[in-house]
């Protein structure tokens, strides 16, 4: 488990922190009272994830801890008792992530934001594009205080090679004036292919030229910053759009997912199924269709319980997943669950499915102590026919006759 370290002499505030960080973090908290309990823990292990510091101390009232703790290439939150602009500006410069003020409680949720933020900045990928090295190794220095993962571009062209090259980059920072293709040109040509949504956009603009950041916004940008920036409005921007996409992407995932199970919803399968069965189409690829649904699921819940018909479809959601990592897997409603197998022959998905049904039959389910008898019957069908509408009534249509049949038993195409 990775560790934070929180040096800091006030018993209550110390509690408030740890309180606050065990309650949203998965981490293990370790706390120091001085700037030598410090220093022993530090050369005892060393391994922090980051640091949360008390300017003043009992042995170290100057500040001193915090560029003992940054010489150890730990990333650093200074706490204070009071603000002071020059004491703020050293402190930036010499790399802290923030400097924060103990004013409140939501001081310290500032500070447990700031360190979640810093976990999450470990994977996100922020793309400079900006024809002068400076600016870009400044706004670099910035963003690796903050840990992101930094990539960068002289001009629009290179820009639009490095998102090629890395398709999971989640932030573009973008001046206006670069050769090859100016900011304007460069943010027109991403938004063809990504909405604000999968790619925050935040252009670069002079103070002199007001008309520019209002024509960045218009091209297609979340946002904009005027140069010269402070260091915390810069953070302050990029934290806002970031978390502000952040929150579209999970409602947009709720959407597509069912409550119960977590698995995807009927509503997704039949978006991303008709794309794959277009692409299936043009391409004259394989692709295969699963039905698959569980027995007698009235009488289980009529003997066990509705909470245990719940268990039941979480349990059989998760082996799904777990035997099919790389197909969608979705839940149509009540006992009902479709797979969509791209790429897969009748006879591959047939016999997949088989090994599954093996295996559900096998394995019991576990209610408690209560040991649950569960199988399903599948109907699967690679006959790619017109549509997605037309696969699904083959595959209801080989799932009905899988049920005549017995049930515990999978019918595919001959
Ligand atoms: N526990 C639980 N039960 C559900 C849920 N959704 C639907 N059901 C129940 O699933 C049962 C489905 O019953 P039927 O359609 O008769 O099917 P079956 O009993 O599985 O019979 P066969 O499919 O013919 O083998 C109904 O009793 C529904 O109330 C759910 O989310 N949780």
């Amino acid at each position: 488990m990775e560790r934070i370290l929180v040096v800091e002499d006030s018993p209550m505030v110390l509690k408030i922190i740890r309180h606050l960080i065990s309650q949203g973090l998965d981490v293990e908290v370790v706390t120091r009272t001085d700037l030598a309990g410090c220093g022993e823990e530090l050369a005892e292990s060393g391994e922090f994830f980051a640091a949360v510091v008390d300017l003043n101390l009992p042995d170290a009232t100057n500040g001193e801890v915090v560029e003992f703790v940054l010489d150890h290439g730990i990333p650093t939150i200074v706490l204070t008792g009071s603000y002071d602009d020059e004491r703020r500006e050293r402190l930036l410069n010499m790399g802290v992530v923030d400097y924060v003020v103990k004013e409140s409680r939501h001081s310290y949720e500032y500070v447990v934001k700031l360190l979640k933020r810093l976990q999450k900045n470990r994977h996100i990928k922020v793309l400079i594009a900006d024809d002068s090295g400076t600016t870009r190794r400044f706004i670099r220095g910035l963003l690796e205080q903050h840990l992101y993962q930094v990539i960068e571009a002289g001009h629009g062209k290179e820009a639009i090679a490095q998102l090629a090259k890395h398709p999971d980059t989640s932030i573009l920072i973008t001046d206006y004036a670069m050769p090859e293709m100016d900011g304007f040109e460069l943010v027109k040509h991403v938004r063809n292919e990504k909405d604000k949504h999968e790619l925050v956009i935040i252009g670069l603009s002079s103070t002199e030229s007001g008309a520019l950041s209002a024509k960045f916004i218009k091209n297609g940008a979340n946002d904009f910053l005027k140069k010269p920036f402070f260091h915390e409005e810069f953070h302050c921007r990029l934290m806002h759009n970031l978390e502000e996409m952040e929150l579209i992407q999970a409602i947009q995932d709720a959407a597509n997912r069912d409550y119960l199970t977590q698995l995807y919803n009927r509503r997704y399968l039949f978006n991303e199924g008709c794309q794959l069965h277009e692409q299936a189409v043009s391409k004259g690829q394989q692709l295969a269709l699963v039905m698959l649904d569980i027995d007698h699921f009235k009488q289980l819940n009529d003997t066990y319980g509705h909470e245990a018909g719940d268990e039941v479809l979480r349990q059989l959601a998760g082996k799904m997943l777990q035997s099919f990592p790389r197909f969608l897997c979705a839940r149509m409603g009540g006992e009902e669950f479709c797979i969509l197998m791209p790429g897969l022959t009748n006879d591959q998905a047939n016999q997949l499915v088989e090994g599954f049904r093996l295996m559900v039959s096998q394995q019991p389910f576990m209610y408690g102590e209560t040991e649950l008898p569960v199988t399903f019957s599948a109907g699967v069908t690679n006959h790619i026919g017109e549509d997605l509408d037309s696969m699904y009534q083959g595959v209801d249509e080989y799932l009905y006759r899988a049920k005549e049949a017995g049930r515990n038993f999978v019918i595919a195409d001959d």
